[in-house]
Order: structure tokens, then sequence, then C-alpha cells
């Protein structure tokens, strides 16, 4: 016996990889006396992760690195969602938010691909692993529910039907896989500025409601092909992006030409997918459309793939 305590181990830094998601159907109905739009949507997860890492840092307080993605642009404190993440579980867990976070970002900022809400649903889990706080799915979700509409959604990944304004889950079991080609642009649309839009085009009696989910539903269910699929993609917001962004009109055009079998806005925009009838013609499309230009970038994405907490 020295009679000296051994210094404490360094604690483990936790990594969260967190998809993307996607809307294979997006219907908005009218705005709520809230103020959030009734939605009727099919998630879906798409293979784009972020990397959150969290550390106990010995100072007090939230340090927030961040790399990849938006890192130039991104805000650091408090309106950062994964600041928010964390401060939300250190209350309910009771313990300092003393922590390191970095984000390792793939996945494009404001582009419809819910990066934000991936960020805080996966700070949600490292930290509830970190600090070692026992959390239940339900109580889990109800945290999520209070950062953003898809955080939830954003937790569990695969598929799901979204109801109220896109936080209460009804899980989708599926039988296939279906492959995109994500083109991002160099513009980006803040979605309540594309809510405002689908509004300002409903008082002009462009749009209606797409509230009827059973016929997509059903199709993931049975594993059904991308031509089929290409048939009932839906998203009530695209014409709304569109105006917004008209340059996007010759993107999707572009995608088609070069033989996708579908364009479909992602969410609220502006970035665009383009399905493919498999890994092997997801990658010769993005290989032309890179070459056609008109995109800032094109990735290939499979789903559904799991959220963090699935
Ligand atoms: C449109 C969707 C489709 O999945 O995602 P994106 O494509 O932008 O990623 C989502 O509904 C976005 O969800 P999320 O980004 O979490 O939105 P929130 O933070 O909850 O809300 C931001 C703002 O968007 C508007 N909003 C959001 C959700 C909703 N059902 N109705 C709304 O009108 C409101 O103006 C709200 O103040
Ligand atoms: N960790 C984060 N990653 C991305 N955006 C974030 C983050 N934290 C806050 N935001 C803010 O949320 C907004 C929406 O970002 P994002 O979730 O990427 O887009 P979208 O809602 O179109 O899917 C951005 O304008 C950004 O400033």
């Amino acid at each position: 016996m020295t009679g000296q305590t051994a210094p404490a181990a360094p604690s483990a830094a936790v990594s969260v990889d967190v998809p993307a998601k996607i809307n294979p159907h997006l219907g908005v109905g009218d705005a709520r006396a809230d103020g959030f739009h009734a939605l009727s949507t099919v998630y879906q997860s798409i293979s784009l992760y972020d990397t959150v890492t969290v550390e106990r840092r010995e100072e007090p307080g939230i340090e927030l690195t961040i790399s990849g993605e938006g890192a130039d642009i991104l805000p650091r404190g408090d309106e950062n969602l994964a600041v928010k993440a964390a401060k939300l579980i250190a209350i309910y867990g009771s313990v300092d938010p003393d922590v390191r976070i970095h984000l390792n970002k793939r996945i494009p900022v404001a582009g419809g691909l819910a990066g934000g809400s991936a960020d805080a649903a996966a700070t949600l889990v490292a930290c509830s692993r970190l600090w070692e706080i026992e959390i239940g799915d339900a109580e889990m979700h109800r945290l999520a529910a209070g950062l953003g509409s898809d955080v939830p959604f954003c937790l569990k990944g695969g598929t799901a039907v979204g109801a109220g304004r896109g936080e209460e889950l009804t899980r989708v079991e599926v039988g296939g896989s279906w492959h995109w080609v994500v083109a991002t642009t160099d513009t980006q649309i803040s979605t309540p500025e594309c809510f405002k839009e689908v509004d300002r085009l409903r008082e002009d009696g462009i749009g209606r409601f797409s509230a009827d989910v059973d016929q997509i539903v059903r199709a993931f269910e049975s594993g059904i092909g991308a031509d089929e699929l290409s048939r009932l993609l839906v998203n009530d917001m695209e014409a709304a992006a569109v105006s917004l962004r008209p340059q996007l009109a010759s993107l999707m055009h572009g995608g088609l030409e070069e033989g996708a079998l579908a364009a479909h806005v992602s969410g609220s925009g502006p970035t665009v997918l383009f399905l493919a009838s498999d890994v092997k013609h997801a990658m010769a499309l993005a290989r032309r459309m890179r070459m056609r230009g008109g995109a800032k970038s094109v990735h290939i994405a499979n789903g559904p793939v799991p959220g963090p907490a699935a």
C-alpha cells in the first residue's frame, strides 16, 4: 500500500452513427392552432450518416466541435440541436452537462434530410450511454419530440408512418431494400419557409393533402420492386420547394433524362432523390449525374437502415 489514490481512468468516448431520413410519402394538411401542420408521412432512414462522439470533460459546460458538411456555418452554441439534446438528457438524468461533443457531419445541412434532428437523436443516445442514464423508450421519445417533430423517428430509423406533427410513429416492417441517388444543391431551404409556401400555394388552389398512406405502406411491407415504388412516391411539399428554388425543376428533369425511375424532392428540400432499380443502376446513375453537373454533390444510399436506438 502506498497510500496514493490511483488516478481515475479516463472515461471512454461514446460514438454513435445516425442516418439521414427521407419521406417516400409526405402528406401535409392544414396548419393547426399551434402553428404546426398535420402530417401523414412515411419516413425511411437511408445510409447517409452523421457521427456524434461524446466524452466527459473536467471543465464545466459543453464544448462542441464540428467537422464535415456545414462545419463553417452551423451554430456552436445553444442553438445547435446537439447541444440542446445534451442539456435535455442531462436534466432528465440529474447530471452536470460537462461534455465534449464532436459532430462529424456528412448529411447536408438544411437539405430536407433531417441532419440536425439526426444529431439531436444521436446525442440523446450517446449521452445517455456516457452518463449511464436509465431511460425507457417512451421517455426517450418524449424528450426527442420536445427537440423537433422528426427527432423521434431519427432515434428508431427504419421505416415508420408519422402522424400528428410527425412525432406519432407506427413502425412498418418492410420486405426489401431500395436504392437512391441523393443529389444536393448549393442552396438551402428552411423548413418553416417551405411550410409557409405550401400554405401560400393552397390559398391559390394549388396542392392538396395526400392523407392516405395505405398503398405505399402495403408496398413497403410486401417488398415491392423499385419500378412500382416509383409510381407511389408523394411529396405535398415538392411544389413549394420548386416554387422557392425553381432550379430544382431542371435538376429533377436531368436525373430522369439520365434514367432515374423517379425524381422526388426530399422532405422540405432542396435535396433531390432519384430512385434506382438496384445498386448497380444507382452507381451508374450517380456517375452520369456527376458528369452532367447541376448538383453540388451526388451520393448513393440505400434504405431502410436502423437508427441509433432501434
Ligand atoms: C418537413 C419535415 C418532413 O419530415 O422535415 P425536413 O424535410 O424539413 O427535414 C419535418 O416535418 C420537419 O420536422 P422538424 O425539422 O423536426 O421541424 P420542427 O423543428 O418540429 O419545426 C420547425 C418548424 O417547421 C414547421 N413545421 C414543422 C413540422 C410540422 N409538422 N409542421 C410545421 O409547420 C413549423 O413552422 C415549425 O416551427
Ligand atoms: N447539428 C445540426 N446539424 C444541422 N443543422 C442544425 C444543427 N443544429 C441546428 N441546426 C439548424 O437546423 C436547421 C435545419 O437543419 P437540418 O436538420 O440539416 O435540415 P432539414 O430540416 O432541412 O432537414 C439549419 O438551418 C441549422 O442551422
